[in-house]
Order: structure tokens, then sequence, then C-alpha cells
């Protein structure tokens, strides 16, 4: 795969938000200028809490209006005319619940129903989708007796009814056991290969292992972009391990980002990052995916192209 400078994979492009920007009423600047151009595959939108991930994907989703910029599906503004994306978007927002009383079959047959699918094929497609999201055998249990898990199941079942080229998903794994953390992953890696996923989720692990293509944002804004190794160029030679009393913690702290303290007997092993060594005894280690992911959070300028052009 090659990417264009701004580590946007090169290919196919549906789906574009153009130096988008929202404000909220009361002055709450969630989404600042931000560009983001997304093709098949799975976009995994990674920050902190309040960077504006949520507000990102309602815009994607064209449940909320961008403030400015763009919104383009297949080359046409979203924004003014969002009929031909809603037809085909599936979204499962980050608060969904569902309605606790139905089955799992009856809440998506009802959703079947209302998205015009007939009868027939509604229950073919329903029976289809259950099978996806390994809920057959709770498909006739009420909602509200589902799990955190299968309550996210059944939510992307929801969003996939209309076999959407295009699937938001705010937060899929918030709540998840780690066995069903896993599942879900690779139920949407699987989902990606013929449509745009873009998730969102603010634990670095869950994009790991399955999203090549990794949108760090901050502040409402874009600060990194690109597969997991394009991100971790940049910190080559910049991470660093050193052992030293609890008391010089702070003292470090104050001067660089700390990605990793970890308590011993003898006292803290901290991970840092620094052009230089950061204290007497420091040795050098080999980034990972947290060591980027914090450096973009705490460097709002890239120290070096994030992505180099192949
Ligand atoms: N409807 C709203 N009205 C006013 N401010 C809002 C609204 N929705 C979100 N915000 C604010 O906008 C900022 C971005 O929120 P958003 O929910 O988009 O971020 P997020 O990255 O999804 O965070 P989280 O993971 O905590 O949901 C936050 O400061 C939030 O308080």
């Amino acid at each position: 795969m090659t990417r264009n400078k701004t580590g946007e994979a090169e290919g196919r492009i549906v789906l574009e938000l153009v130096d988008v920007g929202k404000v909220y009423r009361g002055g709450r600047r969630a989404v600042d200028g931000l560009t983001l151009r997304l093709g098949p595959g799975l976009v995994g939108l990674l920050g902190p809490n309040g960077a504006g991930k949520s507000t990102l994907l309602r815009i994607a989703a064209t449940v909320t209006r961008p403030s400015s910029g763009r919104v383009i599906f297949d080359g046409a503004d979203a924004v003014a005319r969002p009929e031909a994306l809603r037809r085909t978007l599936g979204y499962l927002p980050q608060d969904f619940t569902g309605y606790p009383k139905l089955s799992g079959r009856e809440f998506l047959s009802y959703l079947a129903a209302v998205k015009g699918l007939s009868r027939r094929s509604a229950r073919a497609r329903v029976d289809e989708l259950l099978e996806l999201v390994n809920l057959t055998d709770a498909a006739r249990r009420p909602l509200g007796g589902y799990s955190g898990g299968m309550r996210r199941r059944i939510g992307i079942a929801q969003a996939l009814l209309a076999d959407p080229r295009v699937l938001v998903v705010d937060e899929p794994t918030a709540g998840l056991d780690p066995e069903e953390r896993v599942r879900l992953r690779n139920l949407l890696s699987d989902l990606a290969a013929d449509r745009v996923v873009l998730l969102s989720t603010h634990i670095v692990s869950d994009v790991e292992s399955v999203a090549g293509d990794i949108a760090i944002v901050a502040g409402g804004r874009l600060r990194r972009r690109g597969a997991p190794a394009d991100l971790l160029r940049p910190l080559a030679g910049r991470v660093w391990e050193v052992e030293l009393p609890p008391q010089e913690v702070p003292r470090l702290a104050a001067g660089h980002v700390l990605t990793r303290t970890l308590r011993t007997p003898t006292g803290v092993r901290a991970r840092v990052l620094a052009a230089e060594p950061p204290a007497p005894g420091a040795v050098p280690v080999t980034p990972d995916l947290e060591d980027a992911y914090l450096d973009a959070i705490h460097t709002p300028q890239p120290a070096a192209p994030t992505v180099v052009r192949r």
C-alpha cells in the first residue's frame, strides 16, 4: 500500500471529511479543522477522552452537522445532501442500548422493517447477522438481559442490516472483557475487507492488532496518521528506560513524557521519550505504539514527518 504525505493510504477514497470543525452551543470547540480521507479498510481513530472522536464520528454518520468544512461521499456533498451516504451507512453510537424489552431477533426484525426490507429478505438477513455476531443462541432473549459484549455485538448487527459500504463504530469495545474484545476486533477487521470501517477508541491495543491505518486525534485535531510502522518510525532512538529512586520521578516527569512507570523493589523503572539520554544509566529501547500515541498527544507537531514516502 502506498501513502501520501499526510499518511493516507492512496487508493479509492469513499468518504472525505475535509477541514471539518465543530463548535457546540456554548462555544465548546470539539473538532478543529480536521481532514480525514477514507477508503475501504479499517481506520482506528485513537485519542484520549474529550479529543473529539465521537463528534467526528457523528459528523461522518451525518447525525451532527459540522460548523465548518465539508463531508464528501463518493465525490458529492454529504452535508447538503446526506441521503446517499445514509442509505449505505451503518452506525453504532457510543451510548447504544437498543430496546431492553425486545429480543435480539425482534429488535433486528423491527429495524429491518423500518429500513424497508421485505419480510422474507429481512428474516434471512436477521438470521445471517445473528450468526455473524455469534448471537443465534441468544436471539430470543430480551436485550435488557444481554451482557455488555452481547449488546455491542447486537449493535454491530443493527449497523450492518443494510449491508453498508461505510461502517462507523464508536468505542465498540468499551466495557467488554478481554475475550469479547478480541472477538469484536476480529469481526470488525473481517468486515473491513470490502468496506470503510471507522472505529474510535482510547485504547491503543484495540487498534494495534487490526488497524493497518491509525489516526491519532487530540484537542479536536489530527495529530498523526499512518500505519503502525509509520507512526513508530519518528520515535527511533527517542525511547529510553531508566531505573531511578521514586523521589526523582517528578523531576523527570516535569521535563519529559513518561510513557510508563513501574514500581520495582529498588525504585521506579520509567519509560521516557527524549532526544538524548534523559538520566544517567538510561538505555534505549524499541518504541511501541503506546509510546507513539503518547508522543502524538503531548507533542502537537510531529518531530519528524510522520510518514515517509515509499
Ligand atoms: N452535545 C455537546 N454539547 C456541548 N459540548 C459537547 C457536546 N458533545 C461533546 N461535547 C464536548 O466536546 C468535546 C469533545 O467531545 P467528544 O465526545 O467528541 O470527544 P471523545 O473523544 O469522543 O471523548 P469520549 O471518549 O470521552 O467520548 C468534549 O469537551 C465534550 O465535552
